[in-house]
């Protein structure tokens, strides 16, 4: 009797188990009897056999001689039989198992039963592993053959699913409240800004911090309150990264630290280098180091390549008696133009650099094979390993020794800034983050499903997100309505190529009453410069732009952006929609759709965690009216662009 009763786990065949049960019971026995009748048939056999050929006998041999023998023969005979027997035991056995797979297909769960009977526990498993996949056949697998037994190890297992675990710098960050309006912060209330600064805040009209600026100002202040050469605790400094919605106030959050920790240098020497992904978003930053540094020594170059290689030169550094002297404190960079600096100006050295910013940093990462990051890295450290040991020497951080902090040394400290900051852990390493503090307004838990890999962004909190269903045919005509009946201005219109933007732009210039421009690679950057200033100053009523003014650009008052090319990439999303509602105002965002975009944008918007998108309906009666002119420049349109193609300028 069984001490224990073990309840298996059977799945759906238990269900079955019932029905079964009698025919597995039927099925046994009669393989049990065939078994049985071979066994007797075999024994039989052998003593016809036996019978037929008497093993001949000489009448003269000794009585011992066939007492011996006949001892032998009956050892033999018994050990035949016993082998006999065994072989019989195997084949019953094989037939077990052809039988039962001969009934696989038939019966779930009757050839589980079967074996249960002759099989051990581990070979029970197997075989309903081995049954309870079909799939294996499904995918073209050959089943096993029949008599032969599977042996271990080549079962197909369930695939675990991975758990993503993010660092816990990554899944715990500072968090950074994204209601900027409720959550001001009194200038003077924030710790460790100097009275210079706090001045100069007031002057600009800034009497409270956002969420960002109020949480990132005193924590990079903070880790040069024992000076420039150690952090904390005579520590090298954490790197700081920064993850807050578009137009929250992330470049002040940078600039007044770095204006601060520097304004007491003696020398002159390259210690903060911001990095920007276009020349408009560099001259931005540029902007407002200079603003903030206005009162200060410091002085703030730029190198975009807005001007000559030359000019650029002469204002880093110059040479008097043969010696090189910096005259940039803090150099504001594209990284195409800083990397040109590095190799080919000798007057530019970045061996005393202490803050690295990288703004839009996501879009830096991806940009990495411009290998900028690597290069600054060398020159950083360039000449300082080996006899130039000195206060000033630099050599690459390696792991800490009670040596390697015998001699302190500059620390370069970098601060990443962006709204769409990556959290994937392969990307940031390749930034060699130290110790990296995160300052975020997402939270994201520390596990995630592997197959739910969406990244989640905030979106400003004014923002109020519409789509338009529509068809490609009619994408212009209610572009025109938005402008010309609804009376939406200023406006920032999105598209997917430069192309497309010129077209646009050609087919509202021709239809009329929309003061409009475009923003493209098409124009020289003092032409987008220009444009950029005409907007600001009202002048423009309709921008149409590619994604060249998608990052970063802050143009005050843009009210509307039109996504008339619906963005491929939910970060391309949350940067063109982020031109609007800046800096805790209100703004509205449109979404031009076609009916096949539909649903999968309206999916990468609500997986990014938009708090709600709204639908839009403009009536084809609305349009009606416009449809007879739209007519008349379609064609125009097409005689202008031929006109262009034959001169090349498209
Ligand atoms: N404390 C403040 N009080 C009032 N206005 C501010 C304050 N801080 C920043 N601003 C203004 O808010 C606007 C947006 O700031 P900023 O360009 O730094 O945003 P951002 O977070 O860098 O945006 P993006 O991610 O799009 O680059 C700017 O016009 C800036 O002058």
């Amino acid at each position: 009797m069984a001490l224990f009763l073990i309840n298996r786990y059977l799945g759906d065949e238990e269900e079955n188990e019932a029905a079964n049960e009698s025919r597995s019971k039927a099925l046994l026995a009669k393989l049990q009897q065939r078994a049985k009748a071979r066994e007797q048939q075999g024994l039989s056999g052998k003593g016809e056999r036996e019978d037929r050929n008497p093993v001949p006998r000489d009448s003269d041999t000794v009585s011992e001689k066939k007492k011996n023998s006949a001892l032998s023969e009956s050892t033999s005979k018994k050990k035949k039989v016993k082998k006999k027997a065994k072989e019989n035991k195997n084949e019953k056995a094989d037939i077990d198992e052809h039988a039962s797979r001969e009934e696989e297909g038939a019966a779930d769960g009757k050839v589980e039963e079967t074996k249960s009977k002759n099989d051990s526990g581990d070979e029970r498993k197997r075989e309903t592993d081995v049954q309870s996949e079909p799939s294996t056949q499904d995918q073209g697998q050959k089943p096993s053959e029949p008599g032969f037994h599977i042996l271990g190890g080549f079962e197909k297992k369930t695939v675990q699913k991975v758990q993503r675990v993010l660092p816990q710098w990554l899944a715990q960050p500072d968090v950074i409240q994204k209601d900027i309006r409720n959550n001001l912060v009194p200038v003077r209330e924030v710790p460790g800004i100097c009275p210079r600064l706090l001045q100069k805040l007031e002057d600009n009209g800034i009497h409270s911090f956002f969420p960002v600026q109020a949480e990132v100002i005193p924590a990079v202040l903070e880790s040069v309150s024992c000076g420039l050469l150690v952090g904390r605790g005579g520590y090298r400094p954490r790197d700081v990264c920064v993850s807050a919605p578009t137009g929250s106030g992330k470049t002040l959050a940078f600039v007044l630290p770095v204006i601060q920790a520097l304004s007491k240098r003696v020398i002159c020497e390259v210690r903060a280098l911001a990095v920007l992904p276009t020349k408009e978003l560099a001259q931005q930053v540029y902007k407002v180091f200079c603003s903030y540094a206005e009162g200060t020594n410091l002085k703030v170059v730029m190198v975009s390549g807005q001007k000559t290689f030359a000019a650029e030169q002469a204002a880093l550094s110059e040479k008097r008696g043969g010696v090189r002297r910096s005259l940039a404190d803090i150099v504001v960079a594209t990284p195409g133009r800083l990397v040109d600096h590095i190799n080919k100006n000798d007057g530019f050295s970045l061996k005393h650099l202490r803050f690295l910013i990288i703004d839009e940093a996501d879009r830096m990462i991806d940009s990495m094979h411009q290998s900028w990051l690597s290069q600054v890295t060398k020159a950083v450290y360039r000449g300082g390993s080996g006899s130039e040991m000195s206060i000033f020497g630099r050599t690459e951080p390696g792991p800490i020794t009670a040596a390697s902090l015998s001699i302190p040394q500059m620390p370069l400290q970098k601060l990443l800034f962006s709204a769409t900051l990556t959290q994937n852990p392969e990307k940031l390493q390749q930034l060699d983050l130290h110790q990296p503090r995160l300052f975020s307004s997402v939270h994201t838990s520390g596990t995630t499903d592997s197959t739910h890999t969406e990244e989640k962004f905030h979106l400003p909190q004014g923002l109020t997100e519409y789509y338009v269903p529509c068809t490609l045919s009619k994408k212009p005509l209610l572009l025109l309505h938005f402008l010309l009946r609804s009376k939406f201005s200023p406006v920032l219109c999105f598209t997917n190529s430069r192309e497309a933007a010129h077209r646009l732009y050609l087919l509202v210039k021709l239809f009329g009453g929309v003061e409009v421009a475009e923003f493209s690679s098409r124009l020289s950057a003092g032409e987008r410069k220009k444009t950029l200033k005409s907007f600001e100053q009202g002048k423009i009523q309709l921008l149409i732009s590619t994604d060249a003014a998608a990052r970063g650009i802050d143009v005050n008052g843009v009210k509307y952006v039109v996504n008339y090319d619906a963005p491929q990439y939910i970060r391309t999303y949350v940067h063109r929609v982020g031109r609007t509602a800046r800096a805790g105002k209100a703004g509205l965002a449109f979404t031009f759709l076609l009916g096949v975009q539909e649903r999968k944008f309206l999916q990468m918007v609500r997986d990014a965690g938009s708090p709600g998108i709204n639908k839009q309906i403009v009536k084809p009666e609305s349009l009606r009216s416009m449809e007879e002119r739209y007519e008349e420049t379609l064609q125009e349109l097409g005689k202008i662009i031929k006109e262009e193609k034959a001169s090349q300028r498209i």
